[in-house]
């Protein structure tokens, strides 16, 4: 038995704000994926959390810290744990959602510990549901309902985060409209990748404008990877500011991501492919 749990990063493929619950939370539909990137956890001696790794540097590792929250809600707060930090902190693609849903799997796992019940689950962050099923999902409610995504065609995807920290609540607050369209009901079948691409470009992250406002790098961002031969298609994922490039082939990706991290040596740059189907259907998922 492995005593160790992957985090992978979350991207938001398309990310639609469709309302606003009584409670001030924001109603919405996004496709979700994976990726190879992401975060490392184990299990380690002593006790409490340790974290190191390129990321690492001014995350707490107190009890503020998602992975030991994650641990307190298993009844497991004084477990030792090593974080490997890869993903930059608050910049959009969950990298603090995936580190609590590790440590969530990883406790579940090797004590035998059951899960928190899913309002709880979702009391860590809207995307710990989404985090903990780990596959590919049609995400909507506040982030607890999840419908996995049918296999995907070849997906490679160059990440960007300009360096700069954005605030979930502060983009959501900012946000012009809270009643935007959602998805169509039923998402096609896409039969190839330039099909999921043009698909997508049709949807939206309802965020990205807000975030542009608050953070005006992010439309750099956007130019340059807009501007990488082959790239299909350049959005903002989650509250941002990492922004990403959508593209067919691992080539083109890993050509894109050296010629940005070139041009902007100060960004944080990641060519990266998207997760393997899983076929052990997640039943739809709710609270
Ligand atoms: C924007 C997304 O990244 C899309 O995947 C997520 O919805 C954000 O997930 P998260 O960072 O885990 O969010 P949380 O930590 O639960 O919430 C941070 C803050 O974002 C706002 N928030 C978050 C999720 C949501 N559906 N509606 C909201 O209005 C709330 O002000 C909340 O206080
Ligand atoms: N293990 C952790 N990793 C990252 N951030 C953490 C962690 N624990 C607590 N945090 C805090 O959580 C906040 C959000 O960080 P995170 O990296 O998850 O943001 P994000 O990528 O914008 O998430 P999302 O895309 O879900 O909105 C930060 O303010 C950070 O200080």
């Amino acid at each position: 038995m492995t005593t160790g749990e992957d985090a992978p990063a979350k991207v938001n493929l398309s990310l639609h704000v469709t309302g606003r619950r009584a409670d001030g939370y924001h109603l919405l539909d996004s496709l979700v994926v994976f990726t190879s990137a992401g975060d490392r956890l184990d299990m380690a001696a002593g006790t409490g959390l340790r974290i190191s790794g390129p990321e690492a540097s001014g995350l707490s590792a107190g009890p503020d810290n998602l992975v030991t929250r994650a641990a307190a809600l298993m009844g497991m707060q004084e477990i030792g744990l090593h974080l490997s930090k890869a993903l930059p902190v608050a910049s959009g693609i969950g990298g603090g959602s995936a580190d609590a849903a590790a440590a969530l799997r990883l406790l579940a796992r090797t004590c035998g510990k059951p899960l928190p019940p899913m309002a709880d689950i979702l009391a860590l962050g809207a995307d710990v549901p989404v985090c903990l099923a780990g596959r590919h999902c049609r995400m909507q409610g506040i982030g607890e309902v999840l419908d996995p995504l049918p296999p995907l065609p070849p997906v490679w995807l160059v990440l960007v985060n300009p360096r700069v920290q954005i605030s979930t609540p502060q983009v959501f607050r900012t946000l012009p409209c809270r009643d935007n369209a959602p998805m169509q009901a039923t998402l096609p079948q896409w039969r190839d990748t330039p099909a999921f691409a043009a698909w997508l470009r049709d949807q939206r992250n309802d965020l990205e404008s807000p975030a542009r406002a608050l953070a005006p790098v992010i439309s750099q961002v956007l130019r340059v990877l807009a501007a990488q031969p082959e790239c299909a298609l350049a959005r903002m994922s989650g509250s941002g500011a990492t922004c990403f490039g959508f593209f067919a082939t691992e080539m083109a990706a890993s050509l894109a991501a050296q010629a940005v991290q070139a041009s902007h040596p100060d960004w944080w740059v990641r060519a990266t492919g998207i997760l393997p189907h899983r076929s052990d259907q997640l039943t739809r998922a709710t609270t």
